[in-house]
Protein backbone atom coordinates (compact mmCIF):
# COMPACT_ATOMS: atom_id res chain seq x y z
CA UNK A 1 0.00 0.00 0.00
CA UNK A 2 1.12 3.70 -0.25
CA UNK A 3 -0.09 6.82 -0.05
CA UNK A 4 -1.86 8.53 -2.62
CA UNK A 5 -1.94 12.39 -2.42
CA UNK A 6 -5.48 12.95 -4.51
CA UNK A 7 -8.47 10.43 -4.43
CA UNK A 8 -12.11 10.58 -3.42
CA UNK A 9 -12.46 11.06 0.36
CA UNK A 10 -15.74 11.59 0.50
CA UNK A 11 -16.77 8.79 3.60
CA UNK A 12 -14.14 7.57 6.06
CA UNK A 13 -15.26 4.81 8.76
CA UNK A 14 -13.83 4.04 11.70
CA UNK A 15 -13.47 0.37 12.25
CA UNK A 16 -12.96 -0.71 16.05
CA UNK A 17 -9.42 -2.36 15.85
CA UNK A 18 -10.23 -4.82 18.39
CA UNK A 19 -13.11 -6.30 16.14
CA UNK A 20 -12.00 -9.44 13.71
CA UNK A 21 -15.52 -9.44 12.22
CA UNK A 22 -15.91 -6.33 11.46
CA UNK A 23 -12.48 -5.78 10.12
CA UNK A 24 -12.63 -8.83 7.71
CA UNK A 25 -15.68 -7.11 6.44
CA UNK A 26 -14.74 -3.75 6.43
CA UNK A 27 -14.04 -3.32 2.43
CA UNK A 28 -17.39 -4.44 1.48
CA UNK A 29 -19.23 -1.52 2.27
CA UNK A 30 -17.20 0.87 -0.72
CA UNK A 31 -15.70 3.24 1.98
CA UNK A 32 -13.52 5.69 0.74
CA UNK A 33 -11.48 5.20 3.30
CA UNK A 34 -11.16 2.71 6.12
CA UNK A 35 -9.88 3.67 9.42
CA UNK A 36 -8.94 1.17 11.80
CA UNK A 37 -9.36 2.16 15.47
CA UNK A 38 -6.63 1.62 18.06
CA UNK A 39 -7.95 4.61 20.17
CA UNK A 40 -11.08 5.22 21.89
CA UNK A 41 -13.15 2.33 20.43
CA UNK A 42 -10.66 -0.09 21.95
CA UNK A 43 -10.67 -0.83 25.67
CA UNK A 44 -7.09 -0.12 27.71
CA UNK A 45 -6.76 -3.98 28.34
CA UNK A 46 -7.39 -4.70 24.68
CA UNK A 47 -4.84 -2.24 23.51
CA UNK A 48 -1.85 -4.93 22.31
CA UNK A 49 -4.32 -7.29 21.07
CA UNK A 50 -5.94 -4.71 18.65
CA UNK A 51 -2.14 -3.35 17.61
CA UNK A 52 -1.24 -7.29 16.73
CA UNK A 53 -4.54 -7.78 15.21
CA UNK A 54 -5.04 -4.24 13.01
CA UNK A 55 -1.32 -5.13 12.03
CA UNK A 56 -2.19 -8.70 10.05
CA UNK A 57 -5.28 -7.14 8.99
CA UNK A 58 -3.19 -4.82 7.12
CA UNK A 59 -1.06 -7.37 5.65
CA UNK A 60 -3.78 -9.73 4.87
CA UNK A 61 -7.46 -8.32 4.15
CA UNK A 62 -8.30 -7.35 1.37
CA UNK A 63 -10.26 -4.06 1.80
CA UNK A 64 -11.18 -3.46 -1.59
CA UNK A 65 -10.61 -0.35 -3.21
CA UNK A 66 -10.24 1.11 0.21
CA UNK A 67 -7.62 3.47 1.45
CA UNK A 68 -6.45 2.31 4.81
CA UNK A 69 -6.06 5.16 7.69
CA UNK A 70 -5.41 3.68 11.36
CA UNK A 71 -6.16 6.25 14.49
CA UNK A 72 -3.28 5.25 16.52
CA UNK A 73 -3.35 6.29 20.26
CA UNK A 74 -2.08 9.34 21.57
CA UNK A 75 0.96 11.06 21.94
CA UNK A 76 -0.10 11.30 25.63
CA UNK A 77 -0.83 7.56 26.44
CA UNK A 78 2.04 4.16 26.87
CA UNK A 79 0.92 2.94 23.30
CA UNK A 80 1.83 5.78 21.11
CA UNK A 81 5.47 4.64 20.23
CA UNK A 82 4.21 0.68 19.68
CA UNK A 83 1.47 1.99 17.14
CA UNK A 84 3.39 3.95 15.05
CA UNK A 85 6.06 1.40 15.09
CA UNK A 86 3.78 -1.25 14.01
CA UNK A 87 1.44 0.91 11.73
CA UNK A 88 4.64 1.80 10.23
CA UNK A 89 6.26 -1.83 9.69
CA UNK A 90 2.28 -2.78 8.38
CA UNK A 91 2.62 -0.39 5.56
CA UNK A 92 -0.43 1.65 6.31
CA UNK A 93 -1.59 4.36 3.47
CA UNK A 94 -2.52 7.00 6.31
CA UNK A 95 -1.82 7.60 10.31
CA UNK A 96 -4.19 9.70 11.64
CA UNK A 97 -2.90 11.41 15.01
CA UNK A 98 -5.76 12.03 17.62
CA UNK A 99 -6.10 14.91 19.58
CA UNK A 100 -3.35 17.04 17.87
CA UNK A 101 -3.03 20.33 19.46
CA UNK A 102 0.21 21.25 17.68
CA UNK A 103 2.46 21.23 14.60
CA UNK A 104 5.03 20.21 17.22
CA UNK A 105 2.78 17.19 17.93
CA UNK A 106 3.02 16.39 13.94
CA UNK A 107 6.19 16.92 13.57
CA UNK A 108 7.45 14.55 16.19
CA UNK A 109 4.64 11.91 14.64
CA UNK A 110 7.28 12.55 11.48
CA UNK A 111 9.99 12.17 13.47
CA UNK A 112 9.15 8.78 14.30
CA UNK A 113 7.50 7.60 11.84
CA UNK A 114 10.93 8.16 9.80
CA UNK A 115 12.84 6.60 12.46
CA UNK A 116 10.52 3.37 12.26
CA UNK A 117 10.87 3.54 8.53
CA UNK A 118 14.69 3.36 8.49
CA UNK A 119 14.64 0.48 11.26
CA UNK A 120 12.34 -1.87 8.97
CA UNK A 121 13.47 -0.49 5.64
CA UNK A 122 10.36 1.15 4.92
CA UNK A 123 10.76 3.92 1.63
CA UNK A 124 10.46 7.84 3.25
CA UNK A 125 7.46 9.58 2.65
CA UNK A 126 5.32 6.52 1.89
CA UNK A 127 2.69 6.94 4.69
CA UNK A 128 0.59 10.21 4.55
CA UNK A 129 -0.36 11.05 8.18
CA UNK A 130 -3.69 13.69 8.94
CA UNK A 131 -4.74 15.22 12.20
CA UNK A 132 -7.82 14.76 14.48
CA UNK A 133 -8.22 18.05 15.87
CA UNK A 134 -10.36 17.49 19.22
CA UNK A 135 -10.16 20.58 21.30
CA UNK A 136 -9.65 24.41 21.56
CA UNK A 137 -5.97 24.42 21.58
CA UNK A 138 -6.36 22.36 18.36
CA UNK A 139 -8.64 24.58 16.72
CA UNK A 140 -6.82 27.43 17.88
CA UNK A 141 -3.69 26.19 15.98
CA UNK A 142 -5.26 24.46 13.00
CA UNK A 143 -3.12 26.87 10.63
CA UNK A 144 -0.09 25.79 11.45
CA UNK A 145 -1.07 22.02 12.17
CA UNK A 146 -2.48 22.25 8.84
CA UNK A 147 1.02 23.01 7.22
CA UNK A 148 2.96 21.45 9.27
CA UNK A 149 4.89 18.60 7.03
CA UNK A 150 4.17 18.00 3.48
CA UNK A 151 2.95 14.57 4.24
CA UNK A 152 -0.21 16.01 5.75
CA UNK A 153 -2.96 14.37 3.76
CA UNK A 154 -5.72 16.47 5.66
CA UNK A 155 -7.68 17.46 9.13
CA UNK A 156 -10.72 15.73 10.51
CA UNK A 157 -12.97 17.79 13.35
CA UNK A 158 -13.77 15.41 16.31
CA UNK A 159 -16.86 16.47 17.31
CA UNK A 160 -17.33 14.34 20.00
CA UNK A 161 -14.15 15.15 22.27
CA UNK A 162 -14.09 18.77 21.12
CA UNK A 163 -17.66 19.61 22.40
CA UNK A 164 -16.69 18.07 25.59
CA UNK A 165 -13.80 20.08 25.86
CA UNK A 166 -16.02 22.96 24.99
CA UNK A 167 -17.91 22.55 27.98
CA UNK A 168 -21.06 21.94 26.03
CA UNK A 169 -22.87 18.89 23.94
CA UNK A 170 -23.77 18.26 19.93
CA UNK A 171 -26.95 20.24 19.36
CA UNK A 172 -28.89 19.51 15.99
CA UNK A 173 -27.96 22.91 14.78
CA UNK A 174 -25.02 22.39 14.86
CA UNK A 175 -24.18 25.88 15.87
CA UNK A 176 -21.71 24.96 18.95
CA UNK A 177 -18.94 23.72 16.01
CA UNK A 178 -19.29 26.94 13.79
CA UNK A 179 -16.46 28.43 14.98
CA UNK A 180 -14.15 24.93 15.11
CA UNK A 181 -15.60 23.83 11.49
CA UNK A 182 -14.61 27.05 9.80
CA UNK A 183 -11.35 27.07 11.27
CA UNK A 184 -10.08 23.17 10.22
CA UNK A 185 -11.88 24.17 6.85
CA UNK A 186 -10.22 27.05 6.25
CA UNK A 187 -6.96 25.68 7.25
CA UNK A 188 -7.13 22.91 5.57
CA UNK A 189 -8.17 25.21 1.73
CA UNK A 190 -5.83 26.74 2.42
CA UNK A 191 -2.68 24.31 3.00
CA UNK A 192 -4.87 22.37 -0.21
CA UNK A 193 -5.32 19.23 2.16
CA UNK A 194 -8.45 17.27 2.49
CA UNK A 195 -11.05 18.66 5.04
CA UNK A 196 -12.93 15.75 6.96
CA UNK A 197 -16.35 16.66 9.48
CA UNK A 198 -17.50 15.29 12.21
CA UNK A 199 -18.85 11.66 13.08
CA UNK A 200 -22.35 11.25 13.81
CA UNK A 201 -23.40 8.93 16.60
CA UNK A 202 -27.23 8.72 16.90
CA UNK A 203 -27.41 6.04 14.18
CA UNK A 204 -31.21 6.44 14.26
CA UNK A 205 -31.24 10.11 13.45
CA UNK A 206 -31.18 9.54 9.66
CA UNK A 207 -32.69 13.04 8.95
CA UNK A 208 -30.60 14.46 11.21
CA UNK A 209 -27.59 13.21 9.80
CA UNK A 210 -28.72 14.36 6.55
CA UNK A 211 -29.30 17.86 7.94
CA UNK A 212 -25.48 17.96 8.88
CA UNK A 213 -24.44 16.14 6.01
CA UNK A 214 -25.88 18.49 3.62
CA UNK A 215 -24.62 21.23 5.92
CA UNK A 216 -20.96 20.47 5.83
CA UNK A 217 -20.88 19.68 1.91
CA UNK A 218 -22.48 23.54 1.35
CA UNK A 219 -19.31 24.97 3.44
CA UNK A 220 -17.47 22.81 1.44
CA UNK A 221 -15.89 20.04 3.45
CA UNK A 222 -14.63 17.23 1.17
CA UNK A 223 -15.90 14.23 3.52
CA UNK A 224 -17.10 13.14 6.92
CA UNK A 225 -15.78 10.82 9.89
CA UNK A 226 -18.40 7.54 9.85
CA UNK A 227 -19.01 4.82 12.75
CA UNK A 228 -21.56 2.84 10.55
CA UNK A 229 -21.53 1.57 7.03
CA UNK A 230 -25.09 2.62 6.80
CA UNK A 231 -23.93 6.48 6.68
CA UNK A 232 -21.92 5.55 3.77
CA UNK A 233 -24.67 5.40 0.68
CA UNK A 234 -26.40 8.55 2.69
CA UNK A 235 -23.05 10.54 2.18
CA UNK A 236 -22.73 9.81 -1.06
CA UNK A 237 -25.69 10.70 -2.34
CA UNK A 238 -25.34 14.41 -0.83
CA UNK A 239 -21.74 14.79 -2.17
CA UNK A 240 -21.96 13.22 -6.12
CA UNK A 241 -23.15 15.54 -7.97
CA UNK A 242 -26.69 15.05 -9.58
CA UNK A 243 -27.24 13.79 -13.42
CA UNK A 244 -28.80 17.53 -13.71
CA UNK A 245 -25.67 19.26 -12.46
CA UNK A 246 -22.97 16.74 -14.31
CA UNK A 247 -25.20 18.23 -17.65
CA UNK A 248 -25.04 21.89 -16.20
CA UNK A 249 -21.05 21.37 -16.44
CA UNK A 250 -20.85 20.14 -19.40
CA UNK A 251 -22.42 22.89 -20.81
CA UNK A 252 -20.42 25.06 -18.84
CA UNK A 253 -17.26 23.53 -20.36
CA UNK A 254 -18.84 23.80 -24.06
CA UNK A 255 -20.02 27.48 -23.60
CA UNK A 256 -16.94 28.85 -22.26
CA UNK A 257 -14.94 26.85 -25.53
CA UNK A 258 -17.37 29.00 -27.56
CA UNK A 259 -16.51 32.24 -25.94
CA UNK A 260 -12.79 31.44 -25.46
CA UNK A 261 -12.95 30.53 -29.44
CA UNK A 262 -14.33 34.20 -30.09
CA UNK A 263 -11.67 35.92 -27.79
CA UNK A 264 -13.76 36.12 -25.01
CA UNK A 265 -13.17 35.05 -21.30
CA UNK A 266 -17.05 35.11 -20.48
CA UNK A 267 -20.44 34.49 -21.72
CA UNK A 268 -23.72 34.13 -20.86
CA UNK A 269 -25.80 30.96 -20.29
CA UNK A 270 -29.31 30.37 -20.22
CA UNK A 271 -29.22 34.04 -18.53
CA UNK A 272 -26.00 32.99 -16.31
CA UNK A 273 -22.82 34.79 -16.49
CA UNK A 274 -20.19 32.35 -17.24
CA UNK A 275 -16.39 33.13 -16.42
CA UNK A 276 -13.00 31.39 -15.08
CA UNK A 277 -14.39 30.39 -10.99
CA UNK A 278 -17.91 29.06 -12.70
CA UNK A 279 -15.66 27.23 -15.18
CA UNK A 280 -13.24 26.11 -12.23
CA UNK A 281 -16.42 24.85 -10.27
CA UNK A 282 -17.89 22.78 -13.53
CA UNK A 283 -14.53 21.45 -13.45
CA UNK A 284 -14.41 20.40 -10.13
CA UNK A 285 -18.25 18.59 -10.61
CA UNK A 286 -16.89 16.80 -13.24
CA UNK A 287 -13.29 15.60 -11.84
CA UNK A 288 -16.05 14.42 -8.53
CA UNK A 289 -18.62 12.56 -11.70
CA UNK A 290 -15.68 10.76 -12.87
CA UNK A 291 -14.05 9.92 -9.79
CA UNK A 292 -17.43 8.88 -8.43
CA UNK A 293 -17.88 6.53 -11.89
CA UNK A 294 -20.79 8.39 -12.41
CA UNK A 295 -19.56 9.19 -16.11
CA UNK A 296 -17.30 7.42 -18.66
CA UNK A 297 -14.17 8.42 -20.48
CA UNK A 298 -16.16 10.59 -22.42
CA UNK A 299 -18.43 11.98 -20.03
CA UNK A 300 -21.60 10.61 -20.63
CA UNK A 301 -23.80 9.79 -17.14
CA UNK A 302 -23.53 6.11 -16.07
CA UNK A 303 -24.78 7.07 -12.74
CA UNK A 304 -28.30 5.00 -11.71
C1 LIG B 1 -22.16 2.14 16.49
C2 LIG B 1 -22.19 0.64 16.41
C3 LIG B 1 -21.89 0.05 17.80
C4 LIG B 1 -23.61 0.21 15.99
O1 LIG B 1 -23.61 -1.19 15.96
P1 LIG B 1 -24.83 -2.01 15.38
O2 LIG B 1 -24.58 -3.44 15.63
O3 LIG B 1 -26.10 -1.41 15.86
O4 LIG B 1 -24.69 -1.74 13.83
P2 LIG B 1 -25.53 -2.34 12.65
O5 LIG B 1 -25.87 -1.22 11.75
O6 LIG B 1 -26.65 -3.18 13.12
O7 LIG B 1 -24.48 -3.28 11.89
C5 LIG B 1 -24.81 -3.87 10.65
C6 LIG B 1 -23.61 -4.62 10.12
O8 LIG B 1 -22.54 -3.70 9.89
C7 LIG B 1 -21.42 -4.08 10.67
N1 LIG B 1 -20.83 -2.82 11.17
C8 LIG B 1 -21.41 -1.90 11.95
N2 LIG B 1 -20.57 -0.88 12.19
C9 LIG B 1 -19.42 -1.19 11.54
C10 LIG B 1 -18.19 -0.52 11.40
N3 LIG B 1 -17.96 0.66 12.00
N4 LIG B 1 -17.25 -1.08 10.65
C11 LIG B 1 -17.46 -2.28 10.03
N5 LIG B 1 -18.63 -2.94 10.14
C12 LIG B 1 -19.58 -2.41 10.87
C13 LIG B 1 -21.96 -4.94 11.78
O9 LIG B 1 -20.97 -5.80 12.28
C14 LIG B 1 -23.08 -5.66 11.09
O10 LIG B 1 -22.50 -6.69 10.32
P3 LIG B 1 -23.28 -8.09 10.13
O11 LIG B 1 -23.42 -8.66 11.51
O12 LIG B 1 -22.36 -8.90 9.25
O13 LIG B 1 -24.59 -7.74 9.51
C15 LIG B 1 -21.17 0.13 15.34
O14 LIG B 1 -21.57 0.62 14.11
C16 LIG B 1 -19.73 0.46 15.69
O15 LIG B 1 -19.10 -0.19 16.47
N6 LIG B 1 -19.18 1.52 15.03
C17 LIG B 1 -17.83 1.98 15.24
C18 LIG B 1 -17.74 2.77 16.53
C19 LIG B 1 -16.37 3.40 16.68
O16 LIG B 1 -15.42 3.02 16.07
N7 LIG B 1 -16.28 4.45 17.54
C20 LIG B 1 -15.06 5.16 17.76
C21 LIG B 1 -14.88 6.24 16.78
S1 LIG B 1 -15.81 7.70 17.13
C22 LIG B 1 -14.87 8.54 18.31
O17 LIG B 1 -13.95 8.03 18.84
C23 LIG B 1 -15.26 9.95 18.59
C24 LIG B 1 -14.24 10.93 17.96
O18 LIG B 1 -12.93 10.70 18.43
C25 LIG B 1 -14.32 10.77 16.45
C26 LIG B 1 -13.32 11.53 15.61
O19 LIG B 1 -12.18 11.75 15.98
O20 LIG B 1 -13.69 11.89 14.46
C27 LIG B 1 -14.64 12.33 18.41
O21 LIG B 1 -14.02 12.83 19.37
O22 LIG B 1 -15.58 12.89 17.84
MG1 LIG C 1 -12.18 11.72 19.95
Amino acid sequence: MTYIKNRLRRTMMFVPGNNPAMIKDAGIYGADSIMLDLEDSVSLTEKDAARLLVYEAIKTVDFGGSEVVVRINGQDTPFYEEDVKAMVKAGVDVIRLPKTESADMIKKLIADMEKAEEEYGIEKGSIGVMAAIESAQGVLNAPSIATSTDLMMGMALSGEDYTSDMHTHRYPDGREMEFARNMVLHSCRAAGIYAFDSVFSNMKDTEGFYRETNYIHQLGFDGKSLVNPRQIPMVNKVFNPTKEEIENAKNVQNAIREARAKGSGVISMNGKMVDKPIVDKANRVLETAKASNLIDEEGNYIGE
